[in-house]
């Protein structure tokens, strides 16, 4: 497991300009060395911000689109219209991008005609051995990964794929990922903006307890990187955010 890299930056924006920045070339590389780059997207505010970015310029970058998968993190069990969703919305932001369909996955939706512990069954199967390349991860206030939250049965629950009751971030029914499939990412970033994040920023870096701190267990095999702006930073330790290392 790797250690964490905390890359500062001025505001939200900036973090996402970094982030398709770092992400085009990473796909670009990986592609060079003949590989398919299968990447992990968040839902969130900030990772909004990012695809729309990532739409406008990954059009003109050297990435071959049709050598990219795309899986999700976690997803809200919700209708597919549904605003609440965090993958059609990326999809339609991401669309002008031409990914082909059969490498695009979702997480089941209420209307997928099962109820939601088959669905994350279904995601666990369609998932199979897949090893995400890149994991993108927003952080909850509550220090909240995915949909696994603080002191809650989804931060312990064994499985690769959970179905998530009671929720403490509304909507309540939820699917994700877990840890175990999370930190089998070769690298994972998080993206994190905002001054309501700091003190989970601090508490995830500092490593407290993956229960209590679900974003304090979660790290890529070859690397972590922290895209934070100052606001989210404002509660490390200053050596940290100055030697950008952790
Ligand atoms: O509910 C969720 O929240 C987190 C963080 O979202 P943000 O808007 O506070 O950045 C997100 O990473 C996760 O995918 C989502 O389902």
């Amino acid at each position: 497991m790797s250690d964490g890299s905390v890359l500062l930056h001025a505001d939200a924006d900036a973090v996402a300009e970094a982030l398709v920045a770092r992400l085009l070339a990473r796909i670009v590389e990986l592609q060079t060395a003949g590989r398919v780059a299968r990447l992990c997207l968040t839902g969130g505010r900030i990772a909004t911000r990012a695809y729309q970015r990532l739409a406008a310029e990954g059009r003109n970058s050297a990435v071959d689109w049709g050598r990219v998968e795309l899986w999700w993190g976690d997803e809200r069990f919700v209708p597919t219209d549904s605003e609440d969703r965090n993958a059609e919305p990326a999809i339609a932001q991401l669309a002008p991008l031409g990914i082909p369909a059969e490498q695009i996955h979702p997480m089941p939706a209420t209307d997928g005609g099962t109820g939601l512990d088959d669905a994350a069954e279904a995601y666990d199967e369609e998932l199979g051995g897949t090893q995400f390349d890149v994991c993108l991860l927003g952080l909850g206030p509550d220090g909240h990964v995915a949909s696994l939250f603080p002191e809650h049965p989804s931060s312990y629950e064994p499985g690769r794929v959970i179905a998530v009751r009671s929720s403490p971030k509304p909507p309540p029914e939820r699917i994700s990922l877990t840890l175990e499939v999370i930190n089998n990412a070769a690298e994972v970033w998080f993206l994190v903006s905002g001054a309501d994040k700091a003190k989970a920023v601090a508490l995830a870096l500092l490593r407290t307890g993956p229960v209590q701190v679900p974003g304090a267990g979660t790290r890529g095999r070859d690397r972590t990187l922290w895209l934070l702006d100052r606001e989210a930073a404002a509660e490390l330790p200053a050596d940290l955010t100055q030697r950008g290392l952790l």
